[in-house]
């Protein structure tokens, strides 16, 4: 057996022994005696007697081990024009403080905080600053609109809300504090305070409940870590489900930090110095577990980007990041790599830069096509690794593990099941298939640690969202294959979520958009293949008698009314006017046949269609010739 199947075969076989060992890794107020609780199965908990602190693990470990000189965080801001670089001894003082000024506001142990903010190390600061007190945190990507913002206040219920005054996106400023306002005129649920940073590209007006960040930290008082149980909650991550009420994914903190360690010297080969660059926001999970967590926990140096891999200033942007910060392994999604390719097809600005620190390029977020694994393969020279994960999974479930056992590339594929993951592909009946047929993805129980225990709040609606549809078995969502090497193939979501350059949305949430509109009878909104961004979401309508509205008009409506109460993230421009949809006999609308056709697919007709003229007609609007 060679290192990758040993360690798989004992992940499973001894998850007791494999993880209690795999936690000596981490440093410990009151060290686990236990692996696994499954008391309550199918709801499970990792280290159940452990204690600990997550920024303790992060930050002062790696001081008092004599290395608070060495660089923890480099803020490289090409939209700014600043480098900003923080030593361990610098960012645990950063955090010490602001999460005493957390403190001084009332915050303690297990109280929300929501992060609205760009990519900046004050982002950071804040979820450690959350984790030395306790406090949980839960980041939302910038992108999102207020209702999103105020759905997800609701739904966590914060003390406090932590903003800046400003995003910066290449071709505007976002002001953040009459987002924050218009949220929470939205939402129910009321904070006692908004602490905001001030930005001087756009500043904002304080008073009220709005205060300042820099007098908050300024006067308070440094508060060291607190010992938390391995179970609690660090963060509260939301993500989009089918329907539009997101999911709030719940990460514990003993199980997460063991995981995110192990990962990182296994999946990624990287250790304690090296210089780790994950290009994504800290609103996503990769954010998360990548740009936060993972390379802090085991005292590497990680880089925060904030800027775009073209535009700030131009198609080099990633490269010279590598080549000023000597990168040894960049993590992004493949839209970036698409979007730096459709603008330096020759990758000439590559050859601007020294990249000789860069070994691998880790892709995740979305499907890597073969082309751009090609295009990237052939210009960097170095290996490119899919991987497949999700926002309820925290870390990699299939990799190809860089430091365990490297495993020779398949274009296509994530290579095989991650220690950890017991992966297993499943007809609708729940029999497993064999090798080579596609079904959906399922992971026998138990899920690792650093996987969610729960969503807030809603242990029943984990359940049902995941746990039920096969017993046993936690549902990914996705579909599809391994081949005869155990070589696992994904190929798309089985349900109504779509993926737009490696965000996660939901078309559930956009359709309720549209069918508010007084003109609009009924709706669908699909997610079609596009070039650039891996898939956008497609809206059709069929309008009301007498609606009064002319079709131009009522586009520019809808395609307004998502980018307000879903966020420009969704990138909804298309929609089209027809005169009916394709539905079953019994009402449910043929989304995935009308993908199949919008995409180009010889996409058979369901027998259970119920008028199949329907469809006829709207083959042309889907695929114009
Ligand atoms: C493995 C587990 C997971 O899958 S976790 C999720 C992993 N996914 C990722 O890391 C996301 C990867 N994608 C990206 O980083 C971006 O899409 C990249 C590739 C950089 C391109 O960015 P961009 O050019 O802004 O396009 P986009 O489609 O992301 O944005 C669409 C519109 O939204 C806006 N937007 C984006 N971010 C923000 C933000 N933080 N605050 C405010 N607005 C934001 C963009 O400006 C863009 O707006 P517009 O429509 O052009 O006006």
């Amino acid at each position: 057996m060679g290192a990758y199947e040993e360690t798989h075969h004992r992940s499973l076989e001894d998850a007791e022994g494999f993880w209690l060992d795999a936690a000596a890794a981490i440093d410990w107020t009151r060290p686990p005696t236990r692996a696994l609780d499954d008391s309550r199965a199918p709801l499970m908990r990792w280290f159940p007697d452990g204690e600990l602190n997550t920024s303790y693990n992060a930050l002062d470990r790696h001081v008092e081990a004599g290395r608070g000189g060495r660089t923890a965080l480099i803020h490289d801001s090409p939209v700014t024009g600043t480098v900003r670089r923080f030593s361990y001894a610098e960012l645990r003082d950063e955090v010490a403080r602001f999460a005493g000024g957390l403190r001084s506001l009332g915050v303690s142990k297990g109280d929300r905080v929501v992060v609205y903010m760009p990519m900046v190390p004050e982002a950071v600061i804040a979820m450690l600053a959350c984790a030395r007190i306790g406090a949980v945190h839960s980041v939302v990507f910038g992108g999102f609109a207020p209702k999103e913002l105020a759905a997800r206040v609701d739904d966590a219920e914060p003390v406090v809300i932590v903003t800046a005054s400003c995003g910066i996106e290449p071709t505007r400023v976002v002001e953040y504090r009459p987002i924050v306002e218009e949220a929470l005129e939205l939402a129910t649920h009321q904070p006692d305070q908004v602490i905001v940073l001030q930005r001087d590209t756009a500043r904002a007006e304080l008073g009220g409940r709005y205060l300042d960040w820099a007098e908050l930290s300024v006067g308070a008082e440094p508060v060291g870590p607190v010992p938390v149980a391995a179970t609690d909650p660090l963060y509260v991550l939301y993500t989009s489900g089918t329907t539009g009420k997101p999911k709030g994914v719940v990460r514990d903190n003993g199980g997460h930090a063991v995981a995110l360690a192990w990962s990182m010297a296994a999946v990624y080969d990287i250790g304690p110095g090296d210089v780790w660059w994950t290009a994504s926001d800290v609103g996503w999970v990769v954010g998360h577990s990548y740009i936060v967590y993972a390379p802090l926990l085991i005292g590497a140096t990680t880089v925060l980007y904030e800027g775009k891999p073209v535009g700030t200033p131009d198609a080099g942007a990633f490269w010279r990041v590598i080549g000023e910060h000597r990168v040894k392994a960049l993590f992004t999604a493949p839209t970036a790599l698409r979007a730096i390719k459709r603008v330096d097809p020759e990758a000439a600005e590559l050859k601007k830069y020294d990249l000789s620190s860069l070994r691998t390029l880790f892709m995740a977020g979305e499907r890597l096509d073969p082309e751009t694994y090609h295009w990237a393969h052939g210009h960097l020279g170095t290996p490119v690794i899919d991987h497949w994960w999700q926002t309820e999974t925290g870390w990699p479930v299939a990799a190809n593990l860089r430091g365990l056992e490297p495993m020779p590339v398949k274009p296509g594929s994530a290579t095989v099941p991650v220690p950890g993951w017991d992966v297993r592909i499943l007809g609708q009946d729940g029999a497993e298939l064999p090798a080579g047929q596609e079904g959906v993805i399922a992971i026998r129980l138990p899920l690792p640690p650093g996987a969610l225990p729960t969503l807030w709040g809603d242990d029943e609606r984990f359940v049902a969202a995941y746990l039920s549809r096969y017993d046993g078995y936690y549902l990914t969502g996705d579909s599809g294959y391994r081949d005869a090497d155990g070589y696992l193939f994904v190929m798309g979501r089985t349900d109504d979520v779509i993926n737009v350059a490696g965000h996660r949305l939901s078309t559930g949430a956009m359709e309720a958009v549209l069918a508010a509109h007084p003109a609009v009878a009924e709706c669908a909104v699909i997610g079609v293949y596009d070039q650039l961004k891996g898939q956008l979401p497609r809206g059709l309508v069929v309008l009301k008698a007498g609606a009064g509205i002319g079709e131009d008009d009522l586009r520019q409506e809808l395609v307004a009314a998502v980018r307000r109460e879903i966020g420009p993230v969704a990138a909804f421009r298309s929609v089209s006017v027809v005169d009916a949809l394709p539905k079953t006999r019994s009402g449910k609308i043929l989304r995935k046949t009308m993908r199949g056709i919008a995409e180009g697919r010889d996409e058979p007709v369901p027998s259970t269609i119920e008028d199949p003229t329907v469809l006829d007609a709207l083959r042309p609007v889907l695929r114009p010739e």
